[in-house]
């Protein structure tokens, strides 16, 4: 039902405008292409790809897995109104989402793809949902099969949209457990992280990748190979269990990885769009029109 020539006729700069805007925040700030990476998959894993994850209110933001984490707000602010003086009331900010997230990958060195187009804003978002269906660090393989099939998404393109942590950075919080307790992880790299991360709490930034945090590359599935996934629920890719060949896969093919990445992508991008006449085009991203 999306299209990738949805805004032809009504808003043809629009990939232009956002590419543009993308360049100069990453010029500006590498990291923001994997934040804003993050930021679309929130946003589809809620209530599906419909822009809730902007909406100040509803308490989606403040949901464990986001508050003090997800960022990129201002880079979509800044391109909303690059869209908006260009095509007034057309372009929904889950669209704009979309496009970027597709534009930081590319511009960190990732696969592109064209980007089905034509969702539509919600008029609510859920701190509940968020706190239900965004996958946590210390989750086990199970568990994060369950959660992405939740989407609709198997296994294998479980496996392939991980690999978007080959860029990025992370919070002791999220892995201090892993570094401090798991026995599936490299010691070196433990020690590694631990210089940086006390044994509980704390909001130092380490690299997720920890060979080339700036580049999308497969060194993620190479660092799986070598117990050095960051997160636990990163290490269970790699733990004796049914992702074990894909990872080998994507590790020795980077080729492999990155189309299976961008098909991935897609398909999350997919995940319960408002169309036709539902939701609406929000004039400001941050709240529902009046
Ligand atoms: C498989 C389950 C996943 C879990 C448990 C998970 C968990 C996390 C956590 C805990 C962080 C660090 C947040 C912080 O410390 O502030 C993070 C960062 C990140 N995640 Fe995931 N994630 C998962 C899947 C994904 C997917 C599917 C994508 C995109 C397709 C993604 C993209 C990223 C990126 C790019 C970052 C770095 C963001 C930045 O530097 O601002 N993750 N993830
Ligand atoms: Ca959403
Ligand atoms: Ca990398």
């Amino acid at each position: 039902q999306l299209s990738t020539t949805f805004y032809s006729a009504s808003c043809p700069s629009l990939e232009a405008i956002v590419r543009t805007g993308m360049n100069k925040a990453v010029r500006n700030e590498r990291r923001i292409g994997a934040s804003l990476l993050r930021l679309f998959f929130h946003d589809c894993f809620v209530q599906g790809c419909d822009g809730s994850v902007l909406l100040d209110a509803g308490g989606e933001k403040q949901a464990a897995p986001n508050n003090g984490s997800i960022r990129g707000f201002g880079v979509v602010d800044a391109i909303k109104a690059g869209v908006e003086a260009a095509c007034p009331g057309v372009v929904s900010c889950a669209d704009i989402l979309a496009l970027t997230a597709r534009d930081g990958t590319f511009l960190l060195g990732g696969p592109t793809w064209r980007v089905p187009l034509g969702r539509r804003d919600s008029t609510t978002a859920s701190r509940a949902l968020a706190n239900a269906n965004l996958p946590p660090p210390t989750a086990d393989l199970s568990t994060l099969i369950s959660l992405f099939r939740r989407q609709g998404l198997s296994p294998a393109e479980m496996t392939a949209l991980s690999g978007a942590h080959t860029i990025g950075l992370a919070q002791c919080l999220n892995f201090n457990g892993r570094i401090y307790n798991d026995a599936n992880i490299d010691p070196s790299f433990a020690a590694l992280r631990r210089q940086t991360c006390p044994s509980s709490g704390n909001r130092n930034l380490a690299p997720i990748d920890v060979q080339t945090p700036g580049a999308f590359d497969a060194a993620y599935y190479r660092n799986l190979l070598a117990k050095r996934g960051l997160f636990h629920s990163d290490q269970a890719l790699f733990n004796g269990g049914s992702e074990d060949a894909l990872v080998r896969q994507y590790s020795a093919s980077p080729a492999l990885f990155r189309s299976d990445f961008a098909k991935a992508m897609i398909k999350m991008g997919n995940i319960h769009p408002l169309t036709g006449s539902a939701g609406e085009i929000r004039a400001n991203c941050h709240v529902v029109n009046s």
